[in-house]
This record gives structure tokens, sequence and C-alpha cells, in this order.
């Protein structure tokens, strides 16, 4: 895991403003990079005027005037529409000599040099929301042409919490799955422990606040710990008690092998994501 902060000196273009751009952008602008060194492409205009407001980017309703003398590149649109966004950016492609940095899932490496014309220095990056509090976890693999590049895209994502590069390109299904989507997870899970919580009599505000800070304090243990989750999990867990009632519940209801089917499925829908858009 690396934590490099060094970020890049031109301007950054991101194209799509959506929420996980908005994230990354809040993260960087919380941490220091200029609202001034960015700009946006999003054709939604009260998205552009929100960006706008929350952090001064420049925005812009179309991909190319974004990517007008930026040197790298942050594409991120949906994987269903990136072919034609790499299309209508290709001729700039060759011009500008950008850094691109993809964080759609599943859409390759190969993909991308390819719809934005050949010989472009591209990173795959995955990062998830949680990047908008510097909180966030980015996985990092570059092509042949960006491995001389890779510092200033892991600088960029290092800004919004730490990177982990990846040099096997079929893993970065996997990244998505386990981190791009996780907070997902994590958010489905506090949603089922409010509702129980509030079937066994708390009111919602007591279920919400209690829920909260224990998937806090258990995540900040389970980073601030040396000991592995297992051992954490074992020390709440006294013989007889409370939690095994409720942890041999999990295991009889399944659980381990639903996490892993459900995992199983997202990184298999990241290669279907590749593929269904080649
Ligand atoms: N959300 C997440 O937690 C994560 C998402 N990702 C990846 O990030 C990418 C974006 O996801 P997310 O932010 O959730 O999606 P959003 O739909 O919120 O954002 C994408 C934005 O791009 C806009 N857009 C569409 N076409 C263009 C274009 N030609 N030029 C510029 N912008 C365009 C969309 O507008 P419109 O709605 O009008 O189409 C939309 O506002 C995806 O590829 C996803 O796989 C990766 C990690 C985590
Ligand atoms: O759900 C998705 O496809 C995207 C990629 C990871 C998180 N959100």
């Amino acid at each position: 895991m690396s934590e490099s902060t060094a970020l890049p000196s031109g301007p950054v273009a991101f194209i799509g403003g959506g929420n996980m751009a908005r994230s990354l952008i809040g993260g960087l602008v919380a941490r220091g990079f200029a609202p001034a060194g960015i700009r946006v492409a999003e054709p939604v205009e009260a998205l552009r005027a929100e960006l706008q407001r929350d952090f001064g980017v420049a925005c812009f309703d179309n991909a190319q005037a974004a990517a007008e003398g930026a040197a790298v590149w942050l594409l991120a649109v949906k994987p269903q529409v990136m072919r034609e966004v790499c299309a209508a950016l290709a001729a700039q492609a060759r011009a500008q000599r950008p850094l691109a940095i993809s964080i759609a899932a599943g859409i390759t490496a190969g993909q991308l040099d390819r719809w934005l014309g050949g010989e472009v220095a591209v990173v795959r990056a995955m990062p998830n929301t949680p990047a908008l509090l510097g909180a966030g976890i980015t996985g990092l693999y570059a092509n042949a042409a960006a491995k001389s590049r890779f510092e200033q895209a892991a600088g960029l994502l290092a800004a919004v919490g730490p990177t982990v590069r990846i040099d096997d390109e079929a893993q970065m299904d996997a990244v998505t799955a386990v981190s791009g989507s996780g907070p997902a997870y994590v958010f489905l899970l506090a949603e089922a422990m409010q509702q129980a919580g509030v079937a066994q009599g708390l009111s919602a505000e007591a279920a919400r606040t209690l829920v909260q800070q224990t998937l806090f304090g258990a995540a900040t243990m389970l980073t601030r710990s040396e000991e592995p989750a297992e051992v954490l999990r074992a020390r709440v867990t006294s013989p007889g008690g409370t939690t095994q009632a409720a942890i041999e519940t999990f295991e009889a209801g399944g659980f381990r092998a639903l996490v892993d089917r459900a995992i199983a499925a997202a990184t298999e829908r990241g290669r279907q994501l590749s593929a269904a858009n080649e």
C-alpha cells in the first residue's frame, strides 16, 4: 500500500461529473489541490452548477472543451458510454498525448487505448466513494505506455486515500468487486442492522446512532490494530454469550458463502461490462 502525495502539476480534466467524480474532486480540493487546476465535462447542468458552487472548479458541457490543455484526463463516465466518449477525444489524444486515467468498471486498458486512437498512456484506477473524506482506497493498473507516468496517477489518487498497485490487469475486476463496490455492502449491512434494531424495539434514531458508531468503531479497530479481523471478532464473542448467538445464526444461514457469491457476481459483472461494450 502506498501513500504518495505527489500531485500532477498541470490541469486535470474530469470527463464525467457524477457521483464518483464528485467524491474525487471533493477529496482533492479538501486536500489542497487547487480548484483552478480541475476542469470537468458534465452534460447535466444541475451537476455542473453544484460542482462549481461546492468546489470552485471550471465546468464544461462537453468533453473536448474540458480536456483541452489538460495533461491528465480522468475518465469518469459509465462503462456503457466510455467508447463514444473516447472516440470523441481521440483526435485530441493524438495531439495532446495525455495520461488517461479511467475509473470505469470492467473497461480494459486495451479497449481504452484502441478507442483513444492507440499508443496512449492508460492507467485503470478503481477508487471508492469514501475518497470524498480522504478515506478512499484505489487499485491502480498501468499499461506499458503509462509505466513512466504511473507515479503521476498514483499521486493524484493518493490524495484521497492509499493506493494499491495491481500488476495483473485481470485482477482489477476483483478490486472493483471488493473495494470499488465495497462501501455499498457496508451501507447495506447498516440498513439491515438498523431495521433489525427497530424490530427489537429501538427508536429509528437510536438504532441509527448505535449502528453508525459501531461500524465506525469497528472499522477504526480494523485499520489501527495489528490483529486480523478474526481475532478482533473473537474478543467480542464471549462463550455462550449474545455475540455467539448471532454469529452462529449468520454461519447457519450461509453468510460466508453468500458474501463469496456476491463478490464473484460483482467480479463477473466487471468482465461482462468489458465484453458488452466492445
Ligand atoms: N459510484 C462509485 O462508487 C464508483 C464508480 N466507479 C466508476 O465511475 C464511473 C462513473 O460512475 P458514477 O460516478 O457512479 O456514475 P454517474 O452516472 O453518477 O456519473 C457519470 C456522469 O457522466 C456523465 N456523462 C455521460 N456522458 C458524458 C460525456 N459524453 N461527457 C461527459 N460526461 C458524461 C453522466 O451524465 P448522464 O447522467 O446525463 O449520462 C453522469 O453525470 C463508472 O464508470 C463507474 O464504473 C468506480 C468506482 C466507484
Ligand atoms: O457499481 C458499479 O458498477 C460501480 C463500480 C464500483 C462501484 N460502483
